[in-house]
């Protein structure tokens, strides 16, 4: 391990985000009822440029009104290169109720986009007295935005939580696609005449990875825009888990339960995590910093590898 030691993320459950349009008032309730960690209120790309000052109000009602329970509530605001993201901010920080967590800014280029957010928030939470700090999120979706990972990253002690959004990103990039997430009908190797399909998003959720753990910051897959492909949305969890990230964003209520199940810890898992810590205490106790469990080698290593799965369970239970 480096001198300078890897910050743990923040502590709370992040499975599942759901997302709903600003304008679209009336799946409020229902989202606030579902199984999702956190709520995603969209003012972005789901929501007209007409339809954007009726959305705001929307939230701002929904920040008073809406009993949404224990959930993280987040809202996404505009991208820093239109007209309405000031707007967004200033409105829903003045007016807003403190039952708001977090701002959730798309389309981040470079560590200064979220420091100009970061210095708007902080001015209106003063000026206003607010009590709760608002927490940030962004979502990594272009050339920029993967090209300066690390430093975006480290921009803020603000910053929760970064998301892979998987259509702007395939758009920046000049990907050839529309798929939103998943197996991509062109992207295979061939051997012996067999395609054997390859997986187009795998390098940017490891850079995404890496720098929300060198970080401190929670790393979370994005859309998965088939919602009545079930399977398809599992596999990506699957992969996205595997690589390290906690959760994904849900963009049907249907998907909610896809999404915890995967990012929660099974009893087996959890069960054979905790055989592994004993195997290793025993070992210990024996002055040995390895031992054989289910005829395969464990290590101190796999102490690290086993605590991150039983550290996720109880977290998520607690
Ligand atoms: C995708 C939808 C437009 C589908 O809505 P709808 O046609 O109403 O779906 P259903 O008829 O199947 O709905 C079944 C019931 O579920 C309720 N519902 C629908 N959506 C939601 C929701 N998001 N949360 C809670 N409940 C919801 C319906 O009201 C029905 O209820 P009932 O009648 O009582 O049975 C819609 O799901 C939707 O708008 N989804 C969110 C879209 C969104 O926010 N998109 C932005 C995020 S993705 C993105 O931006 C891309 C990213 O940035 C990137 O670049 O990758
Ligand atoms: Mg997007």
């Amino acid at each position: 391990m480096s001198f300078r030691v890897q910050p743990a993320a923040p502590a709370r459950p992040n499975r599942c985000q759901l997302f709903g349009p600003g304008s679209r008032p009336a799946i409020f309730e229902k989202m606030a009822a579902s199984a999702a960690d956190v709520i995603n209120l969209d003012l972005e790309d789901s929501v007209a440029p007409d339809d954007k000052p009726a959305a705001r109000r929307n939230i701002i009602e929904a920040s008073h009104n809406i009993d949404w329970g224990s959930k993280y509530l987040s809202v996404r605001i505009n991208g820093l290169d239109t007209p309405y993201w000031y707007r967004d901010v200033v409105e829903l920080l003045e007016e807003g109720s403190e039952r708001i967590d977090q701002i959730m800014i798309p389309k981040v280029g470079c560590a200064a986009d979220v420091y100009a957010v970061d210095a708007l928030v902080s001015a209106i939470e003063a000026a206003k007295g607010r009590k709760k700090r608002i927490s940030l999120e962004v979502i990594i979706e272009s050339a920029a935005g993967i090209a300066h990972v690390e430093e975006i990253a480290a921009a803020s002690p603000r910053l929760q939580a970064m998301s892979l959004g998987a259509a702007d990103f395939a758009a920046s990039m000049g990907m050839a696609t529309t798929g939103i997430g998943g197996t991509q009908e062109n992207y295979y190797m061939l051997r012996d005449g067999a395609k054997y399909w390859s997986d187009p998003w795998h390098w940017a959720q490891t850079a995404i990875v890496a720098a929300c753990r060198t970080h401190g910051i929670l790393p979370v897959d994005g859309p998965f825009g088939d919602f009545s492909d079930d399977e398809g949305f599992r596999a990506q969890a699957l992969r996205s888990a595997t690589l390290g990230m906690v959760g994904k964003w849900a963009i049907h209520p249907k998907q909610v339960t896809l999404a915890n199940e995967v990012f929660t810890p099974s009893e087996a898992a959890v069960a054979e995590a905790r055989e592994i810590l004993a195997a290793m205490e025993k070992a210990k106790a024996e002055g040995a910093g390895a031992t054989v469990y289910k005829g395969r080698l464990v290590d101190i290593a796999s102490i690290r590898q086993a605590e991150v799965i039983v550290r996720q369970s109880e977290m998520i239970k607690a």
